[in-house]
């Protein structure tokens, strides 16, 4: 079972605007009005092919924790607005004192490749209350979603090498950081520094020493016999101080004699200069010397850029230590997720589709209660097709391109077919089973597997066809007539 993150009340976690439309839609009487939303991104980060959908059990969290407490109430109490009155009804407040939440919630597991405008999750309830999980829920899965992705990629650079996790000092924060390593080992890397992330989320923990180690002592060598004193089932000496070369030198003597007190030196870490030729010539030392099971390790700002240019360097680097440019997801620091409410039930209690318009055809939303149909072949997968559960037919499935809508492919009935989104709250429980990380992560082994090399790559990967069942995409081109209508003046 996940340690709870969160102990305290969170349903203050949001921005102030989604309060303010609660008093609205209470107001209004139309709290209770039942809507759907959706909370999808537009694009791959990192400008890659795919994306590993992350920090769904964030969101359980959050919920068990999602509550208006009495200092809450106190709190929003005392806002007041533009002319210094109360802000809030003090009738309102007592409504949020009294809130159970009683939404249902459907969601891509933990792990699942996902791909642009498919929805990671869709919430159905009381308008009032999903529009108070919004902000909460776009920082929990943004976040956690860029940094599986991240990870993925880079331990996908490193061909299978062992990615450690090093990213805690430079994070947004402690819970930046904690997030951060949990989405790191979703997306691969094979274990973190980060000893409280070890504890609360069953990570591996795995370190080597600090240059200020090796500067405490008067020479480099004093510093590794020490060390090998101190720790003998744990060194990994950090060779690059003063000279690298020598340091290699220095830690195979002390290896050596290691040995010779019956332990193994496990390896020598690289954190600055030319990665590939030092980690080459110090291959060679060590083999020389006859510890060919000591492993190179390398830090110093990698990314997956860089570990793809040393792998072709021929670097000799079997693990490599990455901070900064994952847990900060350095060169796309947001995935830009969004929300968007699908449908709404009008008082006759029939549903009602819902889209925002755009300029740009791509960014308008896509109305209706959204699913998304994975086809696959024994090859792997095919195509994902969005449909709508409120209007679907899909005896035949015809895929639409939305961006070239000529383009219309049959669906053969023979194909395996998946549905991305599964339960996981009903009338406000969670009714998802726990999961592992170890779970997680061989999900996303296997979810990768499924799709074409030339949608891993990294550079100019292939598009991935995603498409909207044909029902829905007629339902989309009338509601875009529609709402195009609504602001046509007359
Ligand atoms: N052979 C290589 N090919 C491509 N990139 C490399 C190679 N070796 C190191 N790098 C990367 O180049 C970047 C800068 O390395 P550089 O050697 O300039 O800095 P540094 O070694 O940290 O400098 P300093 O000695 O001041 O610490 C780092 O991201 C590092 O991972
Ligand atoms: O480069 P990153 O991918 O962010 O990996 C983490 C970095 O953090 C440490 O450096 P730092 O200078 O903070 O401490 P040190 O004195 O131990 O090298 C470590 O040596 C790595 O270089
Ligand atoms: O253990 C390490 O080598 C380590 C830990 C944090 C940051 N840099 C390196």
């Amino acid at each position: 079972m996940l340690t709870n993150i969160y102990e305290t009340s969170l349903a203050l976690l949001t921005d102030l605007y989604q309060l303010t439309m609660s008093q609205g839609y209470w107001k209004s009487g139309r709290s209770e009005r039942e809507a759907v939303f959706h909370l999808f991104f537009r694009s791959n980060p990192f400008r890659g092919g795919y994306t590993i959908a992350a920090g769904l059990e964030y969101i359980f969290d959050y919920l068990k924790q999602f509550r208006f407490t009495a200092e809450d109430i106190k709190y929003l109490s005392q806002l007041e607005g533009n002319d210094g009155r109360p802000l809030f009804a003090t009738e309102f407040l007592t409504y949020l004192s009294e809130l159970k939440l009683s939404c249902d919630l459907d969601a891509v597991p933990e792990g699942t490749v996902v791909f642009p405008h498919e929805p990671l999750v869709r919430v159905k309830g009381p308008i009032l209350q999903c529009q108070l999980l919004e902000t909460a829920l776009l920082n929990l899965i943004n976040f956690q979603t860029l940094i599986a992705t991240k990870s993925a990629r880079i331990c996908a650079a490193t061909g299978g090498d062992p990615v450690l996790e090093f990213g805690l000092r430079r994070a947004q924060g402690i819970d930046g950081g904690l997030a951060a390593s949990r989405a790191a080992y979703i997306g691969g890397c094979a274990a973190t520094s980060n000893v409280l992330a070890g504890k609360l989320f069953e990570i591996p923990v795995k370190g080597t020493h600090a240059h200020s180690w090796v500067m405490s002592f008067d020479d480099e060598l004093s510093a590794f016999e020490e060390y090998a004193h101190a720790m003998p089932n744990n060194c990994v000496f950090l060779v690059d101080t003063y000279d690298t070369l020598e340091g290699v030198r220095n830690a195979i003597r002390v290896g050596l004699r290691l040995r010779e007190a019956g332990h193994e030196m496990v390896g020598i870490r690289l954190d600055s200069g030319d990665l590939a030729q030092l980690s080459i010539e110090a291959r060679q030392l060590l083999d020389a010397a006859g510890l060919t099971s000591v492993a190179i390790v390398a830090s110093n700002d990698l990314d997956e850029a860089v570990i793809t240019s040393l792998k072709a360097q021929g670097a000799t680097i079997a693990v490599w230590g990455v901070g900064t440019k994952l847990v900060t997801a350095y060169d796309q620091p947001a995935l830009g997720g969004v929300y968007k409410l699908g449908a709404i039930k009008n008082e006759k209690g029939e549903w009602q589709p819902k889209l925002k318009l755009s300029e740009q055809a791509i960014k308008t939303s896509t109305p209706g209660m959204l699913q998304v149909r994975r086809f696959q072949n024994e090859a792997g997968a095919v195509a994902d097709v969005m449909f709508n559960e409120l209007n679907a037919n899909l005896d035949t499935v015809v895929m639409v391109d939305p961006l070239d809508p000529i383009n219309r492919q049959p669906l053969d009935g023979g194909l395996n077919a998946v549905d991305l989104l599964v339960p996981v709250v009903r009338n406000g429980d969670i009714v998802y089973r726990h999961e592992s990380l170890t779970t997680i992560r061989e999900r996303v082994e296997q979810q990768l597997a499924l799709f074409h090399v030339g949608v891993r790559r990294h550079e100019n990967p292939q598009p991935y066809p995603v498409g909207l069942e044909q029902e829905l995409y007629d339902l989309k081109t009338e509601w875009i007539h529609r709402a195009r209508s609504i602001q046509t003046p007359l």
